[in-house]
């Protein structure tokens, strides 16, 4: 079959027969809206514990079917696919693992966590080990908006997907996951679950902590309504992430902490540098930095 993702075409096709999103969120709601773009003959069911985003999920036809009780949504399911604040998985995987026995005989487990060895483990503490038939994931998209208001069923279309299979994963549940991302027109991409915290840590973790504080600074100053009036398209390129929400950001950083402490000690180190060449008047220093940071940002893979 060869389904269309607005421009792209992707000819992998996803057969999961129902799928589960725990969670109907930005993350949860873009997902299913990409599948429905895409042709997905399946259910999609979801649950989460906000009775509104449910009924806006069905009012929006992303979602088939919906509650507040995991239990009685997991019957038949084929693939679950857990997309709640980081700090939430390991509630919601154990009232999964009661659950279980009513999922179809070959359910697959994924999620959309943006940190993975917390998430790893969680599934161990819950299952003993990590099931062979749970694939961990990442959708490298997204956006500082949340909830399934802002679903958007582009959302992953030429978006990296990083998957961090365990190294007994049953290979056609990863093969399944794969063709879920690959039907919303994503490339899917594997890593090991070490790297993908690192590597995350510098390109998105840091950002944001940085933008956070940035406005905390400023927003906490007597004269701040003055500032952001004047403020123009540099604060806003830089500060846009700063409007992302609070919960999910405060798990990402309890859960990442050892790899986000690494990058912000790289990070401040660099700051210093540039302190000193601005408090000498160092113009070589800084033109030599900016030159290559802005080399770095031209040739970047960026779009
Ligand atoms: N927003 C992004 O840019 C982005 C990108 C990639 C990955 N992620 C990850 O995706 C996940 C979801 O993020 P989001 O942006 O969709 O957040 P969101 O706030 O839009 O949605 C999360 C949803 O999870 C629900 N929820 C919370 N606890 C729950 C529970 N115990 N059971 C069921 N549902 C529960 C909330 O009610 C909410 O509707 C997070 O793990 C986040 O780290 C986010
Ligand atoms: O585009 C944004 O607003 C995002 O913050 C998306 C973003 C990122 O940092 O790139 C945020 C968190 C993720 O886990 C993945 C993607």
């Amino acid at each position: 079959m060869t389904v269309m993702v607005g421009d792209s075409v992707n000819t992998s096709s996803c057969h999961e027969s129902r799928l589960l999103i725990v969670g109907l969120g930005l993350i949860g709601g873009s997902l299913a809206a990409a599948l429905r773009v895409a042709g997905f003959q399946g259910q999609i069911a979801a649950c989460d514990p906000d009775e509104q985003e449910i009924a806006r999920g069905i009012e929006m036809g992303l979602i088939d079917s919906g509650g507040t009780q995991l239990a009685e949504l997991v019957d038949d399911a084929t693939m679950v696919v857990l997309a709640v604040p980081v700090l939430a998985m390991e509630s919601v995987m154990a009232n999964l693992a009661e659950a279980l026995p009513n999922a179809s005989a070959d359910v697959v487990i994924t999620d959309v966590g943006s940190t993975k060895a917390t998430i790893r483990a969680c599934a161990q503490r819950v299952f003993g080990q990590v099931p062979t038939n749970m694939v961990l994931g990442h959708p490298i998209a997204g956006s500082e908006k949340s909830g399934v208001a802002a679903a958007n069923p582009r959302l992953y279309v030429d978006h990296k997907v990083i998957l961090t299979p365990e190294p007994n994963v049953d290979r056609s549940a990863l093969q399944r996951v794969r063709c879920l991302w690959k039907a919303c027109g994503a490339e899917v991409l594997e890593m090991d679950v070490e790297r993908h915290d690192q590597v995350l840590a510098r390109t998105s973790h840091l950002p944001h902590l940085l933008a956070f504080s940035l406005v905390d600074t400023l927003a906490r100053q007597d004269e701040r309504l003055d500032i952001f009036r004047y403020a123009a398209g540099g604060f806003r390129d830089f500060t846009r992430i700063a409007g992302s929400d609070p919960v999910m950001w405060r798990d990402i950083f309890i859960a990442n902490k050892e790899a986000v402490l690494a990058s912000l000690d790289d990070f401040e180190a660099g700051l210093s540098r540039l302190r000193h060449a601005v408090e000498a008047g160092d113009s070589d220093a800084l033109i030599a930095t900016f030159d290559r940071a802005s080399h770095a940002r031209h040739y970047s893979t960026l779009y």
